[in-house]
């Protein structure tokens, strides 16, 4: 039997990397005879990086850059084995993993270090850059990013707006010429974990700003700061807003299309294709993938949906694991999910789940591999 292990990471807790050796090791004490592969996945958030550069090959360069509250970051970006493609994801310098809970700023946070590390990479003179859109602490539009590129955004003295998402309700002018010619002759590609629009009851900052810790009075600030710049780079033929993915990582997948004319594509499938999970399906038996949460929440283009859909073209059942799982899992079902189970034996804290989540699903798979074993044996005495 032939098993591939395709899960995302597990937020605030495992490595996708991990996640799939943990599954790894738990199927072959069930049953060792099974040919096991593992592709850790991710879906343009936190993680991406890793990813991409672990199935494809390359190296990790680390750079000093501006965290998303001005302080002073190490940073990575990965440089992909045909020297050509970087990857860089926005989690990375602009994300809230780099901000603790009471220290989240959703009107300051600046994504202006992801500009930084695109600068780095750029040096490279690469063909091709991905850029991985999703887990940002920022709702600024990508404006900080436009900023470290050269680009001009001046209030009406002809000042530098101040950084953030709240900065551009001062927004007068953009010349964003500096910023497109520093990327000329690369083709831009972002990969976005939601297809949620810039503003409005779905976009960037209703979505995503009380995670980044937006009351709901800074919700109304930032959906109409990101507002007031698609009217100010609409003026100059940029359409910012219009489109799925532009809320991406606070409005960075608007800017980087309208602006910088990137290519969007959903996140789960740039990665999934990168590693050539497709290929992987053929011979296989039974998928299993993973993350932290699975629940209908899933559904909106997240690893277990995208492997679930990609796997059923090809009639091949996936089971999917996770710290918790979610009771309505009929959207999921209907996307290709067979299956999904929690991992976690008995309710404990979150903290808990997180810290023996590794052992956890060594355990669950062990059992799953233990039952997948006996059903091959009597499928095929055909009893
Ligand atoms: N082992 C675990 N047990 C229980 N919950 C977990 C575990 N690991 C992570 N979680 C929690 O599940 C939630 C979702 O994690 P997941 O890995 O699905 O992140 P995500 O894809 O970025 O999700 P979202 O963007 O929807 O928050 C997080 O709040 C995380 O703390
Ligand atoms: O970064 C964010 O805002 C979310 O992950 C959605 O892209």
């Amino acid at each position: 039997m032939r098993v591939v292990i395709a899960p995302d990471s597990f937020k605030e807790c495992l490595s996708a990397k991990s996640v799939a050796a943990a599954i790894a090791r738990g199927w072959q004490r069930g049953a060792p005879h099974h040919e096991l592969v593992q592709v850790p996945l991710a879906d343009g958030g936190e993680g991406s990086t890793a990813a991409l550069v672990d199935s494809l090959g390359g190296r990790l360069h680390e750079v000093s850059v501006t965290g998303p509250l001005g302080e002073e970051v190490c940073a990575s970006y990965g440089l992909v084995g045909d020297g050509e493609t970087v990857i860089i994801e926005v989690a990375e310098a602009s994300g809230l993993q780099r901000v603790t809970a009471d220290s989240r700023d959703a009107m300051r946070a600046t994504s202006y270090g992801t500009g930084e590390l695109i600068n780095a990479a750029v040096a490279h003179r690469p063909r091709k850059l991905i850029l991985c859109l999703g887990g940002s602490a920022t709702t600024d539009g990508g404006a900080g990013i436009l900023r470290a590129l050269g680009a001009r955004l001046l209030d009406a003295a002809g000042q530098d707006i101040p950084p953030g998402g709240e900065g551009l309700l001062q927004l007068a002018s953009l010349d964003a010429a500096p910023a497109l010619e520093k990327l000329e002759g690369i083709e831009l590609t972002v990969a976005c974990d939601v297809s949620s629009p810039l503003l409005g009851a779905e976009g960037a900052a209703a979505v995503f700003g009380p995670q980044k810790g937006a009351t709901p009075a800074q919700v109304d600030v930032l959906d109409e700061a990101l507002g007031h710049f698609a009217t100010i780079a609409g003026q100059s033929g940029h359409d910012i807003h219009s489109f799925a993915g532009s809320g991406a990582a606070g409005g960075i997948g608007g800017m980087t299309v309208g602006i910088l004319g990137a290519k969007a594509r959903p996140g789960i499938e740039l990665i999934m294709d990168a590693v050539g999970l497709a290929q992987q399906l053929g011979g296989t038996d039974l998928v299993i993938t993973a993350e932290g949460a699975i629940d209908s929440q899933s559904s909106s283009g997240k690893t277990p949906v995208g492997v679930a859909a990609l796997a059923r073209q090809s009639g091949i059942p996936v089971v999917g694991l996770a710290g918790r799982v979610g009771d309505d899992l009929s959207a999921l079902h209907e996307a290709g999910l067979t299956a999904a189970f929690s991992i976690t034996p008995a309710p404990v804290s979150l903290a808990e789940a997180i810290h023996e989540a590794e052992n956890n699903l060594v355990t669950t798979s062990e059992q799953l591999a233990r039952l997948a074993e006996v059903l091959i044996d009597r499928g095929h005495s055909g009893t």
